[in-house]
C-alpha cells in the first residue's frame, strides 16, 4: 500500500466513504469552489474559443454572462431544454428584463442550444457519447472561464426500461457500458485512457428525497446501461441490421437486469466520468420511455412522451427550488474540508442565492 492509498483507506474509515468523496470533488476545484481546470495548456492561451456553443473567452465577458450559475442542466433535444428553461422560469420565479424573452445563447454554433435563466444553465447535448462528451469539455472550460463555484451538472433524459411501467423515473447509481463496465473509455494519442463513470451517491440519495408520495409514477434508483448506439448496441431486434435471435436479446436484458441495471440511454457514461473528472457533482434522471422486456418500438402517443418527459424536469426542479428556498446551506455544507467552508465563499453563496428569491 502506497502513502496515497493509505491516506485514503485511512480517510474512508475516519470519514465515511461519502464524506471522502465529497473531500476529493472540493479537492479537485480551486479552495473557493471555483472550477479548476485538469489542463495546463489553457492558462497559457490567449484566449479559449468555445468553439461548439459560439462562445469564447476572448469575444466574451463569461464572468458576467455566467458567473451567477449553480445548476448546469442538460437533455438531448433542443426543444426540451427550451421547454425546461421556460418551466425552471416559472418555478423559481425569475424574470426576464421587460421586453425581453429567452435567446439560444448557442445559436450560431448550430450545434446545440443553451438557455440561461439566472442561476440555471439548460444546455441540449444531442444523441450519444461524442456529443455529450465534446459539450462537457466546452461546458466545463465555461465553468472555469466564467469562475462558477460549486456548480451542480443533471441530466435529465429518456431511457429505455428494463421490467419497468413506461413513464418510470430512474435516477442512476452507476453508469455501465456495454461490458459493464463503469468507466469510460477513449483512445488518447493510440492509447485507451480509461475515467471511473462515478454519480454523486449523495445527490441520487437526496433527489429520490424529493419524489412525492402523490407522484402518479415511480421513482427509482439503480445502475444505467450506456450503449453507442439504440439498435444493435441495446440489443434491439428492429435495426437495418440483427445478427442476434430473440433468445439471445432476452438473455442478455434478463443478464442485464440480475446486475441491477435498470434502464439504458446512451450518455450517463460520459456525463457521470467528466464531471467527475472536472470534481462537480452531477446525476443522471431519466423518464423510461418503453419497457423492454415488452418491446423494442416506441409506440407510446408523442403527448404522452412529453408528458413522461417532464417527470425530470420536475423532480430537478424541486431540488433547485429547494437550493434556492435554503439559501444555498440546503448543499453546500456537504464538505468536511475547511477550504470550502471558508466563511468568504458561504457568504457569497449566500448573496448568490438571495437574489433568485
Ligand atoms: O432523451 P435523450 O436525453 O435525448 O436520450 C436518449 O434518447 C436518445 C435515443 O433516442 C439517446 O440520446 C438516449 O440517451
Ligand atoms: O430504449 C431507449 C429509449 C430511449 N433512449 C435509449 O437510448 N433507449
Amino acid at each position: 500500500m502506497d502513502i496515497i492509498e493509505l491516506q485514503s483507506a485511512v480517510r474512508s474509515v475516519v470519514m465515511g466513504k461519502d464524506t471522502q468523496e465529497e473531500h476529493r470533488i472540493a479537492c479537485t476545484r480551486y479552495e473557493d469552489g471555483r472550477v479548476r481546470l485538469r489542463n495546463p495548456h489553457i492558462e497559457l492561451m490567449d484566449q479559449d474559443i468555445l468553439y461548439h456553443l459560439a462562445l469564447g473567452s476572448g469575444s466574451h465577458d463569461l464572468v458576467e454572462m455566467f458567473g451567477d450559475v449553480k445548476f448546469v442542466c442538460m437533455g438531448g433535444t433542443p426543444k426540451r431544454m427550451e421547454q425546461f428553461a421556460d418551466y425552471i422560469m416559472g418555478e423559481i420565479g425569475h424574470k426576464l428584463p421587460t421586453g425581453t424573452r429567452l435567446q439560444d445563447i448557442s445559436h450560431y454554433s448550430y450545434r446545440y442550444s443553451m438557455y440561461k435563466v439566472g442561476p440555471v444553465l439548460s444546455i441540449s447535448h444531442g444523441m450519444g457519447l461524442p456529443s455529450v462528451a465534446i459539450l462537457l469539455h466546452e461546458v466545463i472550460k465555461l465553468m472555469y472561464h466564467a469562475k462558477v463555484r460549486d456548480p451542480i451538472f443533471f441530466r435529465m433524459g429518456t431511457s429505455g426500461g428494463i421490467g419497468l411501467e413506461g413513464g418510470t423515473v430512474v435516477i442512476s447509481e452507476q453508469a455501465v457500458d456495454g461490458l459493464m463496465r463503469s468507466f469510460y473509455e477513449i483512445p488518447v494519442l493510440g492509447k485507451l485512457v480509461q475515467r471511473p463513470a462515478v454519480l454523486d451517491k449523495k445527490l441520487v440519495r437526496e433527489l429520490k428525497a424529493l419524489h412525492h408520495a402523490d407522484d402518479p409514477y415511480d421513482t427509482i434508483t439503480g445502475k444505467t446501461l450506456c450503449t453507442s448506439d439504440f439498435y444493435e448496441g441495446q440489443g434491439r431486434l428492429d435495426g437495418a441490421f440483427c445478427e442476434f435471435s430473440e433468445t439471445d436479446k432476452m438473455q442478455f436484458l434478463e443478464k442485464l437486469h440480475k446486475s441491477g441495471v435498470i434502464n439504458m440511454e446512451m450518455e450517463s457514461l460520459a456525463f457521470a466520468a467528466l464531471t467527475h473528472h472536472a470534481g462537480i457533482r452531477s446525476a443522471v434522471i431519466c423518464a423510461t420511455i418503453v419497457d423492454r422486456l415488452k418491446g423494442d418500438q416506441i409506440q407510446t402517443p408523442k403527448e404522452v412522451l412529453d408528458e413522461w418527459q417532464e417527470r425530470p424536469q420536475k423532480l430537478i426542479s424541486r431540488y433547485i427550488k429547494k437550493y434556492l428556498q435554503t439559501k444555498g446551506r440546503f448543499m453546500d455544507s456537504y464538505c468536511g474540508s475547511p477550504c470550502v467552508k471558508s466563511p468568504r465563499r458561504f457568504k457569497l453563496v449566500q448573496q448568490e442565492s438571495e437574489n433568485y428569491d
